[in-house]
């Protein structure tokens, strides 16, 4: 049995399911999903993160479950709302792009990980306003050119693509900058955050570890850019397998003949590295055309040929630069209460003194993407606002 967090198990037992606790400067709010209440809250200095406790109602027993995902530091006070495998949390007093989170308690992903460590397990992830475009996952063998062609695309492309930085602990090449190509790490402090669940993929590459942090995909999310990751055919399956939704695609070389003169060509790896790289393509160009993974295959002759084939294949062969609509920020009142209507959340402000702010906002919930441990895509909301002249403005945002 765990310790008991300051709300009791009484105030818990009257009904107050869901709703908002202020105990000894300490913020808390609950949320109960089947016959589990959560408690989560954490200190209201803006330092500490916010923590969660589970009040097992069949077991009459406090839970404290294994966290996942970055922890949202703690903030003024919050709102919960329990929705069918997550609870939304209104972050109070916080800024602009980090007022809404969700706590997921009963999705696939929060499931797996139950299974995996046998204990409780929640995740946390971040809410995205609006749809940015779905993660590009590129994947090929050695040398057959996936860095040539995301580099392309990134330089024509900077304000719209994000690059995934990965971990690895092979060695730095002459050229290669730590943070900028890799997070160049040793193998016992990365299997150590594997442990810690930092990772949202990893796998064993011509001997090598390499992995793609959640922050590495978080930071891209977060500058509203469209991450593209470069990583193995393992790689790919478990992210196929996880809650970033993304786009797949396997670049082919036209030949193995050509893969190894280009590898060679390139002159960054030793003899004996050369022949494992290519020892390995053959399983790799199978996997890849053969496991149904990828959505596209890609192959990479003519360099400008293939390039434009893979502008394409992201819906940019007539591309035209537009300034970048904005994000659409909420301004989320301090003093408000929260209810629910089927996948509507409705923030009402409670006694407000400004006459030109928005009264109501309606948080769209219905069709949200991605998930713990990264972020939540999808979240549209209206605000509503009542003006002195009567009239009443509708802005609506995603
Ligand atoms: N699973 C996984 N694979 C990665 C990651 N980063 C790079 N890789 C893959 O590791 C392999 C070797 O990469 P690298 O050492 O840079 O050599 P290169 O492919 O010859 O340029 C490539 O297939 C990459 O796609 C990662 O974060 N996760
Ligand atoms: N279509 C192409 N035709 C000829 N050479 C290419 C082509 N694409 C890439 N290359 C060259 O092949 C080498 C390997 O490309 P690189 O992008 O480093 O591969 P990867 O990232 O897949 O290991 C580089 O020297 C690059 O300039």
């Amino acid at each position: 049995m765990g310790e008991a967090p300051a709300l009791l198990v009484d105030d818990l037992q009257d009904g107050a399911h869901n709703g908002l606790e202020l105990k000894n400067g300490i913020c808390k709010a609950t949320a109960t999903v089947g016959d589990k209440t959560y408690v989560i809250g954490g200190a209201d200095d803006g330092t500490l993160s916010i923590e969660v406790q589970i009040f097992d109602r069949n077991l009459g027993e406090w839970v404290r479950p294994t966290v996942r995902g970055t922890k949202p530091v703690s903030c003024k006070g919050l709102s919960a709302v329990a929705l069918e495998d997550k609870i939304l949390i209104l972050k109070k007093g916080s800024k602009p792009d980090d007022q809404i989170w969700f706590l997921e308690v009963d999705t696939q992903y929060v499931r797996q990980q139950q299974e995996y460590l046998g204990t409780e397990v929640v995740a946390w992830s971040k809410g995205v306003v609006g749809n940015a475009e779905k993660p590009v996952v590129i994947s090929g063998p050695s040398g057959v050119g996936k860095g040539t062609l995301i580099a392309m695309l990134m330089k024509e492309f900077p304000s719209m693509f994000g690059f995934s930085v990965s971990h690895t602990t092979r060695a730095p090449r002459g050229m290669e900058k730590d943070g900028v190509h890799y997070h160049f790490t040793e193998k016992s402090i990365m299997e150590k955050e594997i442990e810690e669940g930092k990772f949202l993929e990893f796998a064993s590459v011509h001997g090598n570890l390499y992995g793609t942090s959640v922050e590495a995909v978080e930071l891209v999310a977060d500058a509203g850019k469209r991450c593209i990751l470069d990583i193995d055919v393992q790689g790919a399956r478990s992210v196929r397998a996880s809650s970033l939704e993304a786009i797949f695609i396997f670049v082919c070389p036209p030949s193995m003949e050509e893969l190894e003169k280009r590898l060679r060509d390139r002159g960054t790896e030793t003899e004996e590295q050369i022949l494992k790289r290519l020892r390995n393509a053959e399983a790799e160009i199978e996997q890849g055309k053969s496991s149904h993974i990828f959505d596209f295959i890609l192959y990479n002759d003519k360099l400008v040929e293939s390039y434009e084939k893979l502008k394409k294949l992201l819906g940019l062969d007539d591309f035209v630069t537009t300034t970048k609509s904005g994000h659409g920020e909420i301004d989320l009142p301090i003093d408000h209460s929260v209810s629910k209507i089927d996948n509507k959340i409705i923030i009402n402000r409670i006694s407000s003194g400004e006459k030109e702010s928005k009264n109501l906002i309606i948080l769209d919930v219905s069709s949200l993407k991605g998930g713990a441990p990264g972020r939540t895509r999808g979240l549209n909301f209206q605000a509503i606002g009542s003006f002195s002249n009567g009239l009443t403005e509708i802005e609506g945002l995603s």
